[in-house]
């Protein structure tokens, strides 16, 4: 099967976007995405996003994101709504520049912006802990701030002093549509990213693992941000991360409503008016190169 695809990336997040409204794809399974998807063996990317033809009245496409390593479907990819957004609009697929789609759960609104940048409204936020899912049985939240906080023991020690206590983490959940756990810490470069986050995102509290973000406050509306993502390891950008990380430290009162989120592959920007209101991610989409692939 001959596939035309484009190689998108939105602050270093990158993407194999698919164009299945011109394209027949139904033959497209986990295996065959996941081929995509293997930076060796295939086109390599973090996801793979297919563009369908929109089912429901309203919307102008479907949005559907597959993880890269395991061809697995997923609910939600920020910075692949942007890329998304950008790919419909080059490709000719629509002459407008505010988009409607559908993801798995979610209606997402896309805007092409004058500057080249993209925002998107990535809907509310929700905290129960069966939305991601988390299962927080013999669990008790640090109830203080405004959302809950979730402590659980680390398979690590902190020192040999205390070899008998477990190092612990502290963390918000909560869902952008896809599961996340937002741990603050003092120093993102610093913090043992790779050991925390492949420890946290398969833990069998979450039923279909989570996202998990590393988030150091720079001051009221600035933030630096690393993410451990479910199914990808570190990525370089995590737009969900980046709107998870920002609305836990609104909700805990550490962040204005707006915030500055630095990645190591670029900046985004988060505003979110609190509540049920969506929250709003800003930032860039780029394509890299067009290409064919027999599969
Ligand atoms: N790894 C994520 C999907 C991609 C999210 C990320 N690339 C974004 O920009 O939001 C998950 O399994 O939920």
């Amino acid at each position: 099967m001959r596939i035309h695809f484009t190689k998108m990336q939105g602050a270093g997040n990158d993407f194999v976007v698919l164009d299945g409204v011109r394209q027949d794809l139904s033959a497209l399974d986990a295996a065959l995405l996941q081929r995509l998807g293997d930076r060796r063996f295939g086109v390599g990317a973090d996801q793979i996003l297919l563009v369908q033809p929109a089912q429901q009245a309203g919307a102008d496409f479907r949005y559907r994101i597959f993880n890269g390593s395991t061809g697995a479907e997923v609910q939600h990819c920020g910075n692949g709504a942007r890329c998304f957004a950008r790919y419909v609009r080059d490709q000719g697929l629509i002459d407008r520049d505010v988009i409607r789609v559908d993801t798995v759960n979610n209606r997402l609104e896309l805007r092409l912006q004058s500057d080249g940048r993209v925002t998107v409204d990535m809907g509310a936020p929700r905290w129960q802990p069966s939305d991601l899912p988390f299962d927080p049985a013999g669990l008790t939240p640090d109830t203080a701030s405004a959302v809950p906080l979730w402590t659980l023991d680390t398979p690590w020690h902190t020192d040999p002093a205390t070899s008998g206590r477990p190092a612990q983490v502290q963390f918000a959940a909560l869902s952008m549509g896809n599961p996340h756990a937002v741990i603050a810490v003092d120093d993102v470069e610093r913090y043992p990213v790779a050991d925390v986050g492949a420890w946290l995102e398969s833990h069998p509290r979450f039923a279909q693992k989570v996202n998990v973000g590393f988030a150091q406050t720079l001051a009221p509306g600035e933030m630096r941000l690393r993410v451990f993502e479910r199914d990808a390891g570190e990525t370089l950008a995590c737009g969900t991360g980046a709107c998870a990380a920002a609305v836990a430290g609104m909700a805990l009162g550490r962040q204005a409503s707006a915030v500055e989120i630095h990645t190591r592959g670029g900046d985004l920007r988060i505003a979110w008016a609190g509540g049920d209101t969506p929250v709003l991610m800003t930032g860039p989409a780029e394509t890299v190169f067009e290409g064919h692939i027999d599969l």
